[in-house]
């Protein structure tokens, strides 16, 4: 029988952390402001915009939430973010992904400043992660690697496998193992044998977007798993990629859904709101 990683306890004990160092800012001056704009009515997005609500309002952070209709169009989207971007009092900007078709989302994305890109989606942060000069990371894949330190797993020379290839979860994690000196291997819906693949990983990261998908057969013995699915069914009762129940008596280790990464995703967009009120503080002007 594996460990349950409690990605929730490890979240609301970093948050613990923030909150005084939120408080010690604030008698300095400096309040950290974070703009959360949310275009439409997608009904999971509202959720998790609300969680980072909650969070950042527990944390002391000032949040604004802007709902925006499903209608807005792309400049008047981009004239909200340059007004987010000049403005002195926000120091994160998170646009909500994914956006209505008729925006451009890399040219929303390309829109915000680098300094306030707290979800680290920018090319500029992108580019700064893939060169091995990290600034800004992709809050998921910044809060696994929080998980593997605080439950001391070692990287180095282990066979690691991300499944899932986007930007902001399956390359940047897959960058950061690397960073770490494990051997990575990106697996994705068009690779053939993925269950012989996976099962030769030390390190499986998931995040393919089907409930339940990988079972027993697909993990090593004492493998750590990390699962990044998110799926909610007709009740709205949330699932996994991993099949938790039976892959908990496999595996070294396994995070929950919920309350495994989804928290520490939302953590690391606060810890880097706060970092960037620390930097914005120092700015000559
Ligand atoms: N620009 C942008 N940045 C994001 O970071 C981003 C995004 N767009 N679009 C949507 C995804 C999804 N996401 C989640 C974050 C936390 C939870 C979370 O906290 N989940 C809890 C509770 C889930 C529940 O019960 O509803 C848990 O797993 O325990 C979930 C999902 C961030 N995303």
């Amino acid at each position: 029988m594996g460990t349950i990683i409690d990605g929730r306890g490890l979240a609301d004990k970093i948050q613990h952390e923030l909150k005084e160092e939120v408080a010690a800012l604030k008698e300095k001056g400096i309040v950290p402001g974070l703009a959360v704009v949310l275009v439409g009515e997608n009904g999971a997005s509202k959720t998790y915009v609300k969680n980072k609500e909650r969070s950042a309002q527990k944390v002391g952070i000032h949040s604004i939430v802007d709902r925006l209709p499903e209608e807005t169009t792309e400049q008047a989207l981009l004239m909200k973010i340059e007004q987010y971007n000049q403005d002195p009092t926000i120091h994160g900007i998170l646009v909500q992904l994914p956006l209505p078709l008729h925006i451009n989302e890399e040219k929303i994305l390309q829109a915000i400043l680098p300094s306030k890109d707290v979800d680290g989606f920018h090319p500029v942060n992108m580019g700064k992660l893939f060169s091995g000069q990290p600034d800004k990371l992709p809050c998921t894949p910044y809060g696994i690697m929080e998980m593997f330190k605080h439950y001391d797993v070692d990287l180095e020379g282990k066979n690691a496998v991300v499944i899932g290839r986007s930007n902001i979860v399956g390359k940047p994690m897959a960058q950061l193992l690397l960073m770490k000196n494990a051997t990575v291997t990106i697996a994705h819906s068009k690779t053939k044998n993925l269950a012989k693949i996976a099962q030769e990983a030390d390190i499986l990261v998931v995040a393919i977007g089907k409930a339940n998908f990988i079972t027993a057969d697909f993990v090593k013995s004492g493998a750590v798993v990390i699962d990044v699915g998110m799926n909610r069914d007709d009740q709205g009762k949330l699932a996994g990629d991993v099949a938790f129940d039976q892959v908990i008596d496999k595996a070294s280790l396994v995070t929950p859904v919920p309350k495994g990464v989804g928290p520490m995703t939302i953590t690391m967009l606060l810890s880097q709101t706060v970092s960037s009120a620390k930097e914005q503080m120092t700015v000559v002007r």
